[in-house]
């Protein structure tokens, strides 16, 4: 018999990061609903933070009164796992969080030590409060789950990326064309991997996937097989 402080369990999370529009979210759903487990988009934590900043007529610079955004996150922020749908307090704010000018302040925003400092406790908390979860972002493999046991980094060419975000925005009403959209992403992609902190990098073991050529349902299906490899699932047919 072994003393309880011997037995641990395998952190029950698999975590997708990659650029932007490269099917993370998308792909974590499915593995999520796949397993039953939850999955959380980090980066719609980083793009409400940005909203909030937004409406408040601030910029990146102006964190004077950061702790009382970042408070008000923690407190009012929820991503409804079954439908991805993002709400502050009772706001829905899942379209918003999406405009082309979000994003950049999300990412202006998300270079700030002081910001990552305080959203970093809020990410694990949603995450280690559930019984397994699929978690996408940026550094969810670097830092925020660096013991996790099953690590995707996901990339599709900038051309795919961009036209799969230019339909999204279309579908959602907003107006912006495909130059535009690949110049805010190649930017933001920039900032995200040359920041000093944290920046977008596989982590050192983490496996390499490329979406361009594949559907969601093939790059969820590569990460459930894994996932069974490392034996963090088994078939339900060997119970
Ligand atoms: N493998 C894929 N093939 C085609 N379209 C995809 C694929 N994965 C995701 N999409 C679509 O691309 C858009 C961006 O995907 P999303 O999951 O939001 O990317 P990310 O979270 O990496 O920014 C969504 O509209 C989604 O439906
Ligand atoms: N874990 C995370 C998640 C997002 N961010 C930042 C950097 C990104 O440009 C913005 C928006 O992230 P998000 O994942 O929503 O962006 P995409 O949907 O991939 O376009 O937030 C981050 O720095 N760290």
């Amino acid at each position: 018999m072994y003393p309880d402080h011997d037995l641990l369990e395998k952190l029950k999370v698999i975590t997708i990061d990659g650029p932007a529009g490269s099917g993370k979210s998308t792909v974590a759903k499915i593995v999520a609903t796949k397993l039953g487990w939850i999955y959380v988009t980090t980066g719609a934590i980083y793009r409400s933070l940005a909203l909030l900043f937004h409406e408040a007529n601030l910029k990146e610079k102006d964190l004077g009164n950061i702790e009382r955004f970042t408070s008000f996150i923690n407190e009012r922020y929820r991503q409804e796992s079954s439908s991805g749908k993002v709400f502050l307090g009772e706001r829905e704010v899942s379209h918003e969080i999406k405009a082309p000018h979000v994003s950049e302040l999300a990412s202006l925003l998300a270079q700030e030590d002081s910001v990552r400092k305080r959203l970093l406790p809020i990410q694990r908390k949603v995450v280690l409060n559930n019984n397994g979860a699929v978690v996408d972002g940026r550094d969810m493999g670097t830092v925020v789950f660096p013991d996790a046991p099953l690590k995707i980094f996901l990339t599709a060419s900038p051309e795919e990326r961009a036209e799969r975000r230019l339909k999204e925005l279309h579908l959602n009403g907003m107006k912006t064309n495909i130059n535009e959209l690949m110049k805010e992403i190649n930017e933001r992609d920039l900032r995200d991997t040359n920041r000093r902190i944290a920046p977008l990098k596989p982590a050192h073991d983490a496996i390499l996937l490329d979406s361009t050529k594949s559907t969601q349902e093939e790059i969820a299906k590569i990460i459930l097989k894994y996932a069974l490899q490392k034996e963090m699932i088994i078939k339900k047919s060997e119970i």
